[in-house]
């Protein structure tokens, strides 16, 4: 069969499972789950795909984390990935209840044309990623090795614009703490070193020094401990930082001056200061390598299921975030695009979440399965594609 047909079999069938696609979605937004703890997600999930006929490993290799196959002979690779992790308070304020929809939603789509196809047309990895949010689960996901065996990784991102190309930064978070001195505020203040004033001046200096920032670069912080009571000199203040750029070079100079304002504001109020990379939102997440192979495949999928895009260079404008998606681009060749819902707020707002639950931002979801699905029917049925998909990464990550 030709992909074109192929390509008909796999919309059929995420058609006929339109019903149950959206309740998997609007289960997963009723119950969000933070990073490492999406235990009723990961089941849901698993037992939805055993259910569909894929051999699934549970809690492979995290604890909620998840491997479901399914293959017709030999061939390329597939992978494509569910995220479900939610955000505190605000929930599926960023949409990855649609993101495993998406991924489930393509995953029967390849499935059903994979047993349609006479040919050795390929086979089909379907990954479960917890923490994107913070604790990179793909990151511990790529030490492990689960990418390993994956010639290609896709999944898609829900946002207020469309968007074939990732653009994506690299980013690092740190933990500031600051040790002074405590003292009466009001009987004996010059024998206190304060913590809090030291944090401020941090804030502040990092504050002037964004004139200089280029316009790409991100940096954004919180207090996060500040003093215990108004009349106690705080001797301990804490705060977390984010930094990000569009490439890890960068980074490195980005942080080395903000690292600095820290320092700087240490010594200036004659507190101790000791900045740590670490714990759950210490991972690095780097900058996505688009393979433009793939995103002009999926781009082109989208387009003749009615979606529009805006100019290649319009794309690379807007900026999501930072993603684990990163690490495993690194790794294997990748595309992460993000396809828009009707939303009154950008993603990790409370209206985002709301956004993530109409039968509009369903729709959507349904046409980014498909054309993901489409987008692997395309790669598994042309040799000379799988080819020149190698070679760009080849070429993109050996720069
Ligand atoms: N180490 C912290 C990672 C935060 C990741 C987060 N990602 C997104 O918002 C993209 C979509 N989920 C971020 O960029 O802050």
């Amino acid at each position: 069969m030709s992909a074109e047909e192929l390509k008909k079999v796999a919309i059929q069938a995420i058609d006929e499972k339109n019903q149950q696609l959206l309740e998997i979605n609007q289960q997963l937004h009723k119950n969000p789950e933070l990073a490492y703890k999406e235990f009723k997600s990961h089941d849901l999930l698993t037992n939805y795909l055993e259910k569909e006929g894929f051999q699934v490993q549970r809690s492979y290799p995290l604890p909620t984390s998840f491997r479901a196959t399914f293959s017709r002979g030999k061939g390329p690779k597939m992978c494509v990935i569910c995220e479900y992790d939610a955000l505190p308070e605000i929930g599926h304020a960023c949409g990855h209840n649609l993101i495993a929809e998406a991924g489930i939603g393509a995953a029967i789509g390849i499935k059903a044309a994979l047993e349609t196809s006479q040919t050795d047309l390929g086979q089909l990895i379907v990954y479960g990623t917890p923490a994107e949010e913070g604790g990179g689960g793909k990151i511990k996901m790529v030490e492990e090795g689960c990418f390993d065996d994956v010639d290609i990784a896709m999944m898609v991102h829900p946002s207020p614009y469309d968007a074939s190309y990732a653009s994506i930064y690299s980013a690092m978070s740190f933990k500031i703490t600051f040790e002074g001195k405590a003292a009466h505020a009001a009987g004996s203040p010059w024998e206190g070193i304060n913590a809090l004033d030291a944090a401020v001046q941090a804030y502040v200096n990092i504050s002037t020094l964004r004139q200089q920032f280029k316009p790409t670069w991100r940096v954004h912080g919180i207090v996060t401990e500040g003093g215990i009571k108004t009349n106690i000199i705080p001797d301990r203040a804490k705060l977390e930082y984010r930094f990000r750029a569009p490439s890890d070079s960068e980074l490195q100079i980005l942080q080395q001056k903000c690292k600095n304002c820290f320092q700087s504001a240490a010594q200036a109020t004659g507190c101790k200061v000791d900045i740590v990379h670490e714990g759950i939102c210490g991972d690095h997440y780097r900058s996505v390598i688009n393979n433009l192979h793939l995103v002009d495949l999926y781009e082109n999928n989208a387009k003749s299921l009615g979606i529009e895009f805006p100019s290649r260079a319009e794309q690379k404008q807007k900026m999501l975030g930072s993603t684990d998606m990163g690490n495993v681009s690194r790794v294997v060749p990748s595309i992460h695009p993000t396809y828009s819902i009707e939303t009154k707020g950008g993603n990790h707002t409370r209206e985002f979440a709301v956004a993530a639950s109409t039968e509009q931002a369903h729709r959507q979801t349904i046409i980014a399965a498909k054309s993901m699905a489409m987008t692997c029917i395309d790669v598994m049925s042309s040799r000379d594609l799988q080819v020149q998909i190698k070679q760009e990464f080849i070429a993109s990550t050996s720069q």
